[in-house]
């Protein structure tokens, strides 16, 4: 008989975290691991940013395994597909709801798994209709991607976005999480890195404490936000997690 392998998490113990920004989209990538087999996970990587994140990834000691996208973006190409091609094993993950091709497809109550640490995935649509967020196993902190962004949300007018939806994605997968859980979002545009997401509860002027779902549906139809420049080639590529179309 031979024992089974299973891992303790000491009590306490943080999730490895680097947080990595991209100027040219504004975009935060997320690097995620267990200390103890240094396991990983890269969330909303960029593809002019692959060869950074792949110093970043030797000089932590990481093993990465998934390349985990929050959505289908629409502001630049994600990194994954790019990856894949330099690290042997490596899969893209996106949500079965975006509609995109990647070697796994997630959906809400799935957990992803890095040596025996894990982040588990909430549907958040309202950006996108396959948009996830990800709240970290000691629900420490959460990856909005661009459901909640910090005194902000993303926009709701393109790629099946929906204002209704993403008021009751906020207050329903992401306000439910304890005040103290620190918010990590897919972009900001003004230099903010993390919220405590019961300042964006009390704060948030689009979905803070007094605002309806009506005054929001307002606030979106008057955003008034021009389109993302690289749309066009992003959103095609991103349905394809950045694989180049062969055909
Ligand atoms: N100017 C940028 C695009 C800016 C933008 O539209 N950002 C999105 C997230 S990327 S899909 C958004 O939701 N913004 C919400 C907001 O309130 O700013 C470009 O040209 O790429
Ligand atoms: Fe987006």
């Amino acid at each position: 008989m031979t024992a089974g392998k299973g891992s303790i998490v000491k009590a306490g113990e943080a999730m490895g975290f680097k947080q990595l920004f991209d100027d040219d989209s504004s975009t935060y990538t997320y690097l995620l691991w267990d200390p103890s087999t240094k396991d990983a996970i890269i969330v909303d990587p960029v593809d002019i940013q692959v060869d950074r994140d792949l110093k970043e990834i030797e000089s932590l000691g990481l093993n990465l395994v998934y390349g985990v996208n929050t959505h289908a973006h629409a502001d630049h190409i994600t990194g994954t597909g790019l990856l894949k091609t330099k690290i042997d094993g490596f899969q893209s993950v996106i949500s079965d709801a975006s509609g995109a091709k990647a070697d796994i497809k997630i959906g809400p109550g799935d957990k992803i798994v890095f040596g025996s640490r894990s982040i588990s995935v909430r549907a958040t649509p309202g950006h996108t209709e396959g948009c996830l967020s990800y709240v970290a196993d000691d629900e420490s902190f959460v990856l909005t991607g661009d459901t909640l962004l910090i005194q902000g949300c993303g926009r709701t007018d393109f790629q099946g976005g929906s204002a209704e939806k993403l008021y009751n994605s906020v207050h329903s997968q992401l306000f439910t999480l304890p005040d103290e859980t620190i918010v990590y979002p897919a972009h900001d545009y003004k230099g903010r890195t993390s919220a405590k997401l019961g300042d964006e509860k009390k704060t948030n002027p689009r979905l803070g404490e007094g605002k309806t779902e009506s005054d929001f549906v307002e606030i979106m139809k008057n955003l008034n936000l021009s389109y993302p420049k690289k749309i066009d080639v992003a959103v095609p590529a991103n349905m394809r997690c950045g694989v180049p179309d062969v055909e």
